[in-house]
């Protein structure tokens, strides 16, 4: 699976005086193990979350495996004709229809009935987002938190009769491959940083995800379990040829694991290219976690 970035632009903010993504360009390649690298506020979480969609786009598109997941979305440009921009401009993507006046019931299945929206929601499922800190919930155990990784792929009447065996046993897999087996019913906020760590990967890797994508995987985490979890990452994509994207503040372990670094500043790509010798091209993007 490829993700292609074409010249993506975040609305304007203010305080930043500029937009946060600032004319994005950069294709990722199936099974390529990229590090997003940059100093605080460069812009690489809003990266990631744009690439699944989360965060709106002023101009520009994103591509995955050829179909458009996510463009500039502009409100009340469509009379009908399938959300074709009315600009003229082929980057700028896909218009929304009006929908004030329309019921969520006829929203949604307007949206179904728009082939590149349909297409958007079953590519997107095939990325699985690490999301910073873990984004696991506390008081759930380890495989409940790892089930939660399945709520967006059942039905809703299925999610109320509890989740199938065959899930249950899945995640137990998942947590045993992760090192987690004695503490799959421990509830996660009692695990230590590093072993959240891998609860929230076997979570998005309950998907199935051909494409994962992490937002600072080992910020917290003492050397060692940092290792692991980059170790983990790298077999992901070794063993299951999946397509790794990460952020990360440690050149050194970005050289060590990465194929591919991309270095953002203030929204814009200043270095797209091997990571060899990040460090002393890069040493003031250098941060002590
Ligand atoms: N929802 C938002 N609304 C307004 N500004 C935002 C929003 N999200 C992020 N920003 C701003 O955009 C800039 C980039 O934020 P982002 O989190 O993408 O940076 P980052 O490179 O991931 O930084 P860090 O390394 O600190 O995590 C920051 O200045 C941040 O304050």
């Amino acid at each position: 699976m490829t993700i292609e970035c074409e010249n993506l632009e975040t609305r304007y903010s203010a305080s930043l005086r500029r937009p946060i993504l600032n004319g994005i360009d950069c294709t990722i390649n199936t099974g390529e193990f990229v590090a997003l690298l940059g100093l605080n506020g460069a812009g690489k979480s809003t990266l990631l979350r744009a690439m699944v969609g989360l965060v709106p786009l002023q101009r520009g598109i994103i591509r995955i495996n050829g179909v458009v997941t996510c463009g500039n979305f502009v409100e009340g440009g469509d009379d009908g004709r399938d959300a074709r921009s009315t600009r003229g401009d082929s980057t700028r993507g896909y218009s929304t229809t009006n929908t004030k006046n329309m019921s969520l019931v006829e929203q949604a299945s307007r949206l179904r009935s728009r082939s590149p929206f349909v297409k958007t929601v079953s590519t997107r499922r095939d990325i699985g987002m690490l999301f910073q800190g873990g984004g696991l919930i506390r008081q759930l155990s380890a495989i409940e938190n790892v089930l939660c990784g399945r709520l967006g792929g059942l039905p809703t009447w299925q999610t109320l009769w509890g989740f199938p065996k065959s899930d249950r046993r899945l995640a137990l897999d998942l947590l045993a491959q992760l090192g987690l087996k004695e503490q799959a019913y421990q509830k996660t906020g009692q695990l230590s940083g590093g072993q959240q760590q891998r609860v929230a990967i076997a979570r998005a890797l309950i998907q199935n995800p051909q494409i994962l994508l992490a937002d600072e995987p080992i910020t917290g985490l003492d050397v060692m379990a940092a290792k692991q979890v980059m170790e983990i990452l790298s077999d992901l994509r070794s063993q299951k040829g999946m397509t790794i994207v990460t952020v990360l503040h440690d050149l050194s372990l970005a050289s060590a694991y990465a194929e591919r670094a991309i270095v953002l500043d203030a929204g814009r790509i200043v270095y797209d290219g091997p990571c060899q010798n990040l460090q002393s091209q890069f040493a003031e993007f250098v941060r002590s976690n």
